[in-house]
């Protein structure tokens, strides 16, 4: 079985900076998990330790049934049988497109008419068929990174490991290869661990995905999971462009702290109560005709501060991407209906808010409330 499993892993790096901290994962054969986080987070350092180029300073990782770091053991990154693909100086210049994907065939001593085999049926299956002998210098980034994805496949690895492996690629080449690489990882039933710092990717591509944060996991789910049921408002905020207040729950609602904002109670999602912060989704925001607020409807509290200013306005294909200054506080909306212009006023309606303990508190045990799916 080729699955991955973490056990409480801890990295620290000798500079003493945690890289890694508790973290349990399993990914399961033949799944697609993803790894998305900011900067620092601690994605590159889970993939190398998986990979065998970091040794984690306790717990364990296991490919299958065998420990491969962990518990004493260390099993070097040559031996891991694992396949991997980086984001750039992946090919070798001064080797052909043949010699670049039968590089792990020789390492291994297989023989030369096997190898030949196995490098065409490779180069097919990523579409380079007729590319063996060509110079990667006269390939098209994309056409490299297919030579990178051979490579990493040809010695049958049961795991992929994938670090920004797509990043350097121009859209629309970057999608064609995204749907490529799911259905090649699909019909070989490879398990992939596939670190990106694009969240669109990860949530297009993965079965699961996970979001790390100072080293840690902050949720583990899939993509509707995370975007309609994020854990916290950290990861509404990273995943889905939340705009995330600080404030205080009552039996009547959230009021802000510091902003003249109030959201009445039947709009609240969740359990938290006393000092909390609320997650608003941007599709949970809508512009209406400027004025008071209508019964129901969350708006802003206190004399002349029903409207909120357009700051800017950006056309998007699943909506208009449109941020707003509501009384002080910076408000994101995705919006079909309506592109408003920069420096218009506009009434703002929210549909939903989620809540959470303040940050800080313990991260709540239970996701929000059913009703609260998107
Ligand atoms: N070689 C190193 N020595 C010391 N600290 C390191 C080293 N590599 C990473 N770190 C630290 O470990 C933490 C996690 O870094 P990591 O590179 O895994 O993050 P990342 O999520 O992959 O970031 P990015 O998206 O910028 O690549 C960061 O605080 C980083 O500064």
């Amino acid at each position: 079985m080729a699955s991955v499993t973490l056990s409480s892993l801890h990295l620290q790096y000798p500079s003493g900076a945690v890289g890694l901290e508790d973290i349990d994962l399993t990914v399961g054969h033949g799944e697609f998990v993803a790894l998305v986080g900011a900067s620092g987070s601690g994605k590159t350092t889970l993939l190398r330790t998986v990979a065998g180029f970091l040794s984690p300073t306790s717990g364990t990782v296991r490919l299958g049934d065998r420990v491969v770091a962990g518990d004493g053991v260390f099993v070097p990154a040559e031996s891991r049988h694992l396949g991997m693909v980086f984001q750039q100086h992946a090919v070798w210049p001064h080797m052909n497109v043949a010699r670049n994907v039968e590089y792990p065939l020789r390492r291994a001593r297989v023989g030369r008419a096997e190898r030949t085999e196995r490098v065409e049926r490779m180069l097919e299956l990523v579409g380079l068929g007729g590319y063996a002998k060509r110079d990667p210098a006269t390939l098209s980034g994309g056409q490299r990174q297919r030579v990178a994805l051979a490579r990493a496949l040809v010695a049958e690895p049961s795991v992929l490991l994938l670090d920004e492996a797509l990043s350097a690629l121009d859209e629309p080449l970057r999608d064609r290869l995204r749907l490529e690489l799911q259905s090649l990882t699909r019909s070989l039933g490879l398990t992939v661990l596939h670190v990106t710092h694009d969240r669109d990717e990860a949530l297009a591509l993965a079965d699961r995905v996970v979001v790390l944060d100072g080293g840690r996991i902050q949720q583990i789910g899939t993509p509707p999971e995370l975007v309609s049921e994020p854990a916290s408002a950290a990861v509404a905020r990273f995943l889905s462009d939340a705009t995330v207040v600080a404030g205080t729950r009552t039996a009547t609602g959230f009021r802000a702290d510091g902003f003249p904002v109030d959201v009445p109670a039947a709009l609240l999602s969740g359990a938290a109560t006393g000092d909390v912060e609320v997650a608003i989704l941007p599709e949970d925001v809508d512009l209406v005709a400027p004025g008071p607020a209508a019964d129901g409807v969350a708006a802003s509290a206190g004399p002349g501060a029903e409207s909120a200013v357009v700051v800017s306005s950006l056309y998007g294909r699943s909506g208009n991407d449109v941020i707003l200054d509501w009384g002080g506080l910076t408000l994101r909306s995705r919006t079909a209906d309506h592109r408003p212009v920069v420096g218009e006023r506009v009434g703002v309606s929210i549909r939903r808010a989620l809540v959470f303990p303040s940050a800080g508190a313990a991260v709540p045990s239970a996701a929000p409330a059913a009703g609260a799916r998107v």
